[in-house]
C-alpha cells in the first residue's frame, strides 16, 4: 500500500468517528456556518497580495516534524501580514500534527481565504470545513473519482465554498475537471512517492483550461521559482514548508516576499 492509500484509509475511519461524534445536521449549529466565506479566486488577482498561499504545517508524512514550536495564531496573522493571498491549515490528525480546532483558531484572527487542507474522502468534511471557518476545499484527484470530484465541488459551491482542485498529471486533470471548480492546482510532490518536480506545473501549464485560475503547489524555496511558475501564466503558489522551518514562518514569508 503507498502512503496516499494509507493515509485515505485512515481518513475514513476519522471520518467515521467524527459523524459518531457531531452529526452532519449538527454541524449547521456552529457559529461560523452561516458566515459568509472569502473567494479564493478575488483574493488570488488581488494586484496588492502576493499570490502566495501560505500554509501552517507541523509535520508531513515525507519530511516528519517541520515546527511544532510555534502557534497557528502566530504564523498565519505573520503569513497575512507579510500579504498572503489565503491561507492553508492541516486539518488531518495523525500524518500532519493537525486539527479542525487550527481552522477555527486561524479564523478567529484572520480576515483573507482559508484552505482546510485535508483529504476530502466524505460529503460530511465539506460541511465540516464550512462549519469550522474555512472558505476552500482541496478535492485530490489522486484519491476521488470525477463523480466523488463534481459531487463534492457542487456541495461546496451550495455552501458559498471556494474549489481547489489538486492533479499531479495530464490523465488526472483531464478526467477531473467539472464547471464547479474554481482553481487547479498542480502539485509538484507525487503523494505516492514523494517525489517533486517543479518541471510538473510547467508542463501542465499549457494544458490547463483557461478559465480556470492555476497555482503550483510544493517544493517552491526560491523567488526565481515563483518568477519562472508565473512567466508560465500561474496566479498563485502554494508554501509551506519554506516557511515553516523557520522560527518566526511570518518573517520569513516577508523577506521571501520582497524578492518576487
Ligand atoms: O511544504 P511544501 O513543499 O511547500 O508544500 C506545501 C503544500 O503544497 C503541501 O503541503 C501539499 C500539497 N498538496 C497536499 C495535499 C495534502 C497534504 C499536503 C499537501
Amino acid at each position: 500500500m503507498n502512503i496516499l492509500d494509507k493515509i485515505v484509509a485512515r481518513k475514513k475511519e476519522e471520518v467515521a468517528s467524527a459523524k459518531a461524534k457531531t452529526s452532519i445536521k449538527a454541524l449547521e449549529f456552529f457559529p461560523a456556518f452561516k458566515r459568509d466565506t472569502y473567494s479564493l479566486k478575488s483574493f488570488l488577482t488581488d494586484p496588492n497580495k502576493s499570490g502566495i498561499i501560505a500554509e501552517f504545517k507541523r509535520k508531513s508524512p515525507s519530511k516528519g516534524i517541520i515546527n511544532d514550536k510555534v502557534t497557528v495564531e502566530e504564523v498565519t496573522t505573520g503569513y497575512a501580514k507579510a500579504g498572503a493571498s489565503a491561507l492553508s491549515v492541516l486539518t488531518d490528525h495523525d500524518f500532519f500534527m493537525g486539527h479542525e480546532d487550527d481552522v477555527i483558531a486561524a479564523r478567529k484572527v484572520n480576515d483573507i481565504p482559508i484552505l482546510r487542507k485535508d483529504f476530502m474522502v466524505d460529503e460530511y468534511q465539506i460541511v465540516e470545513a464550512k462549519a469550522i471557518g474555512a472558505d476552500i476545499v482541496l478535492l485530490i484527484a489522486a484519491c476521488l473519482t470525477p463523480d466523488e470530484i463534481l459531487s463534492f465541488a457542487k456541495l461546496a459551491k451550495s455552501l458559498g465554498l471556494s474549489t481547489l482542485l489538486e492533479v499531479h498529471n495530464r490523465e488526472e486533470l483531464d478526467r477531473s475537471l467539472n464547471p464547479y471548480l474554481d482553481v487547479v492546482g498542480v502539485n509538484n510532490r507525487n503523494l505516492k512517492d514523494f517525489s517533486v518536480s517543479i518541471e510538473t506545473s510547467i508542463s501542465l501549464s499549457e494544458v490547463i483550461p483557461s478559465e480556470f485560475l492555476k497555482i503550483s503547489e510544493s517544493a517552491i524555496s526560491d523567488t526565481g521559482t515563483i518568477k519562472l511558475l508565473k512567466s508560465h501564466g500561474f496566479n498563485g503558489f502554494l508554501i509551506g514548508e519554506n516557511f515553516m522551518r523557520s522560527t518566526n514562518p511570518g518573517l520569513a514569508m516577508a523577506e521571501f516576499v520582497k524578492g518576487i
